[in-house]
C-alpha cells in the first residue's frame, strides 16, 4: 500500500513533471478526488443560462485546471496521475495508429453487472468478438431493422399525440420519453420476436444502473460486493434474471438455427448465426467463437452502450433545435421534401443532408460520452514526452468539440452549417477533431446504428409536431456515465396542424404572390397561430389542469386575465386613505384580498 500509494504516485509524478509537463500536486491518499468532487457538487446546485458553454458546469476541475496549467497536464485519479491530450493529432495517434499500446481502464467489480463485453475486452479476445458482432450491424442489415425501428417511433408518437389536442399545445418531458424508447428499440432490435423478454431485460438493466448508483454514493470497499447486505441481495437476484431470460433466448435460437429453420433479423440471432459460422470454421481450436456466457453479456452490453447513448442525443437534438426554432424549420422542410407524409425509408435517411449537420453539431456541442480513457501498458513516446507504464491518458471529448482554436470563435454556438461540406472541412484549423463515436479500430460499433435511429426518430417527430422549451426548463446539463439533463427536459409539443401550417402556408402563399410578401404573410399568421395557442389553448388546459387537482380560482378571461379588474380595484382603492390602522391589506391588494376571501370561503 505505501508504495502504491506513496512512492510510486511519487516516482511517476516527478518523471512527467521532469519533462515539462505541468499539473496538480499529489495529494495523499485520493488524489484530487476531494477537490473535484466539491466543485461537482457545487456546480450542480447552479443552473446555466440558455447556452452551449456547458464545461465549466458539467466539468468544473479539469476546466479550471486547464485554464491555470494549460491544455496539456495532468491531474490525480486518486494515485494514479491523469494525463490531459487535447491535440487532436495526438489523440488519433492513441486511438488509431498506436491503440495496441493502451488498454481501457479496468472497471470497478460492481462496474461489471453492466458494463461488460466487448467495450472492456483486450487483445485476442477483443478481435474475436469484435469479428463476430461487426457483421450483425452491417448496413443491409440496419436496412433489414428499420420497420423494428419504425414500429417503435410510431408507439412514442402515438401517445405524443393522445397528449395534445388537435391543433392544440401540451408540455411533455421528452428524457423519460427517449429512454423508453431506445430501450424499446434495443429491445426489439436485439431481440426480434422475444421482444417481451427484452422489454424485461431492459427493465432489469435500468433498476441494475439505479442499485449501483446507490451503491456508488459509498466508498467502494473491497469484497463488501459479497457481504449479505439488501442491496447486494437486490443486485445479484437482478442479475440472476437478467442472465437467466438470456441464457433461455440464446439456447432456442441456437436449436432453431442449427435446426436449419427461419430466424429473424434481429442482433441476437445474427450474433448466434455469425458465431456457430466462427465455430464451424475453427471446430479444432478451442476459443474458435463465443460461449453462452459470453453471449449474453455481449446482449447486456447492448442496452448499456446503445441505450442510454442515443437517449441523450435525440434528447439534446431536440433542445438544441427548441432553441434554434429556424434549424427546426430548415430540418421540417427538408424531411418533408425527402418523405412527404410517409413514413421515412431507409434510402431516404442518407438524403438527409441538413438533418446530418444538425446530429453532428449535437453530437459536437453535447458529446453524449464526454471524455475517453486510455492506460499506458507500457512506456510511450507520444508529442515528445514519454509516458511511464500505468499513466491514464484521458481525451476529453467535451473539451475538444469545444476548443475555439480548433472550431473559431463561435465553437460554443450551435451552427450546423459547418458541417456543410462534411466533417473534414468542418474545423477552422482544418484539423480532424470530431470523435463522439471514438476513432481507430475500436470506433463504436453501433455508430450506423444510432444515427439511423435518431435521424428515423427526428424525421417522424418532425413530420408531426413542432416544439419549444417549456418556461420550466432548467438548462442543467451534467454527467451521469453520459451527458444527461439533470432536471429533465420539459417541452410544449404543437401539433401537427400548427406544425405544418407554416410551410403549407407559404407554398400557397408564395404561388400567389411574390416571396418577400408571402414570408411575411406567413409571419403574421404563423404569428396569429403562437399567439392564438398561447392565449387561448395553454391557459385553458392550465386552468382545467388546476381545478382538476381541486384548487378554486378565478376564471380565465380571454385576452389578459384579471388584469383589467385588478387595475380598477387598485385606482378604486388608491383614491381612499385608511384610518390609522394596520390592516392595510384590502387597500395595498384589493384584488388579491377579494378572491382569496370567496375562494377560502
Ligand atoms: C449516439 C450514440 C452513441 C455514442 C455517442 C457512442 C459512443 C461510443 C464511444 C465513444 C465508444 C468508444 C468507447 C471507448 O473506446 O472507450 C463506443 C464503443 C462502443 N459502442 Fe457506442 N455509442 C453510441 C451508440 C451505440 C449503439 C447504438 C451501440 C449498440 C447497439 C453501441 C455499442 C458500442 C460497443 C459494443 C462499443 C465497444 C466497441 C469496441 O470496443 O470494439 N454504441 N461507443
Amino acid at each position: 500500500m505505501g508504495t502504491w500509494l506513496w512512492w510510486r504516485p511519487r516516482r511517476l509524478e516527478s518523471a512527467l513533471r521532469g519533462q515539462g509537463l505541468p499539473g496538480t500536486r499529489y495529494r495523499f491518499p485520493s488524489g484530487d478526488l476531494k477537490e473535484s468532487t466539491i466543485l461537482a457538487r457545487e456546480s450542480r446546485a447552479k443552473p446555466l443560462p440558455l447556452s452551449n458553454d456547458i464545461i465549466p458546469r458539467v466539468s468544473p476541475f479539469l476546466h479550471r485546471i486547464i485554464n491555470q496549467c494549460g491544455k496539456s497536464c495532468f491531474t490525480w485519479f486518486g494515485p494514479i496521475p491523469a494525463v490531459t491530450i487535447m491535440n487532436p493529432d495526438l489523440i488519433r495517434e492513441i486511438l488509431s495508429t498506436k491503440f495496441e499500446q493502451f488498454e481501457k481502464l479496468k472497471t470497478s467489480p460492481l462496474g461489471k453487472f453492466l458494463i461488460t463485453g466487448l467495450v472492456k475486452y483486450e487483445g485476442e479476445k477483443w478481435v474475436r468478438h469484435r469479428r463476430i458482432i461487426n457483421p450483425a450491424f452491417h448496413a443491409e442489415k440496419l436496412k433489414q431493422m428499420l420497420p423494428a425501428f419504425s414500429t417503435c417511433c410510431s408507439e412514442l408518437l402515438g401517445r405524443w399525440e393522445k397528449f395534445v389536442h388537435p391543433g392544440g399545445t401540451t408540455e411533455l418531458d421528452v428524457w423519460p420519453e427517449f429512454q423508453n424508447l431506445t430501450g424499446d428499440v434495443i429491445s426489439r432490435t436485439a431481440f426480434g420476436r422475444s421482444y417481451e423478454e427484452g422489454r424485461r431485460i431492459f427493465q432489469l438493466q435500468m433498476e441494475q444502473a439505479k442499485l449501483l448508483i446507490l451503491a456508488s454514493q459509498n466508498v467502494y470497499i473491497p469484497g463488501s460486493r459479497f457481504l449479505p447486505t439488501p442491496l447486494n441481495r437486490q443486485r445479484k437476484q437482478v442479475d440472476r434474471e437478467v442472465r437467466f431470460l438470456l441464457r433461455s433466448m440464446i439456447e432456442k435460437r441456437e436449436t432453431t438455427i442449427k435446426s436449419g429453420e427461419k430466424v429473424g433479423d434481429d442482433l441476437l440471432s445474427l450474433l448466434i448465426e455469425s458465431n456457430l459460422k466462427l465455430f464451424k470454421e475453427h471446430e479444432k481450436l478451442k476459443n474458435g467463437g463465443m460461449t453462452t456466457e459470453e453471449v449474453i453479456e455481449e446482449c447486456k452490453l447492448f442496452y448499456f452502450a446503445g441505450q442510454e447513448t442515443t437517449n441523450v442525443l435525440l434528447n439534446w437534438t431536440i433542445v438544441l433545435l427548441s432553441m434554434n426554432p429556424s434549424w427546426q424549420e430548415r430540418a421540417r422542410e427538408e424531411v418533408r421534401q425527402v418523405f412527404g407524409e410517409n413514413s421515412p425509408a431507409f434510402d431516404g435517411l442518407n438524403q438527409l443532408k441538413i438533418v446530418n449537420m444538425i446530429l453532428h453539431e449535437v453530437l459536437r456541442l453535447y458529446p453524449p460520452v464526454i471524455s475517453l480513457t486510455r492506460m499506458t501498458s507500457n512506456n510511450v513516446e507520444l508529442g515528445g514526452i514519454t509516458y511511464p507504464k500505468g499513466i491514464i491518458l484521458s481525451l476529453p471529448i467535451l473539451f475538444v468539440h469545444h476548443d475555439t482554436e480548433i472550431w473559431g470563435e463561435d465553437a460554443h454556438e450551435f451552427n450546423p452549417e459547418r458541417f456543410a461540406e462534411g466533417i473534414l472541412k468542418a474545423t477552422k484549423s482544418g484539423q480532424m477533431a470530431f470523435f463522439p463515436f471514438s476513432w481507430g479500430p475500436r470506433i463504436c460499433i453501433g455508430q450506423n446504428f444510432a444515427m439511423t435511429e435518431a435521424k428515423l426518430c427526428l424525421s417522424m417527430i418532425l413530420q408531426s409536431f413542432s416544439f419549444e422549451l417549456s418556461p420550466s426548463y432548467i438548462h442543467a446539463p451534467h454527467t451521469v456515465i453520459t451527458l444527461q439533463p439533470q432536471h429533465g427536459t420539459p417541452i410544449i409539443l404543437q401539433g401537427s396542424e400548427q406544425a405544418m401550417a407554416s410551410s403549407e402556408v407559404f407554398e400557397y402563399l408564395s404561388s400567389e404572390m411574390s416571396v418577400v410578401t408571402a414570408t411575411v404573410t406567413t409571419t403574421l399568421v404563423l404569428w396569429a397561430v403562437w399567439m392564438g395557442t398561447w392565449l387561448w389553448w395553454r391557459p385553458r388546459r392550465l386552468e382545467s389542469a388546476l381545478r382538476g387537482q381541486g384548487l378554486p380560482g378565478t376564471r380565465y378571461r380571454f385576452p389578459s386575465g384579471d388584469l383589467k379588474e385588478s387595475t380598477i380595484l387598485a385606482r378604486e382603492s388608491r383614491a381612499k386613505p385608511l384610518p390609522l390602522s394596520n390592516d392595510i391589506i384590502p387597500r395595498v391588494s384589493p384584488f388579491l384580498h377579494r378572491i382569496i376571501n370567496q375562494c377560502s370561503n
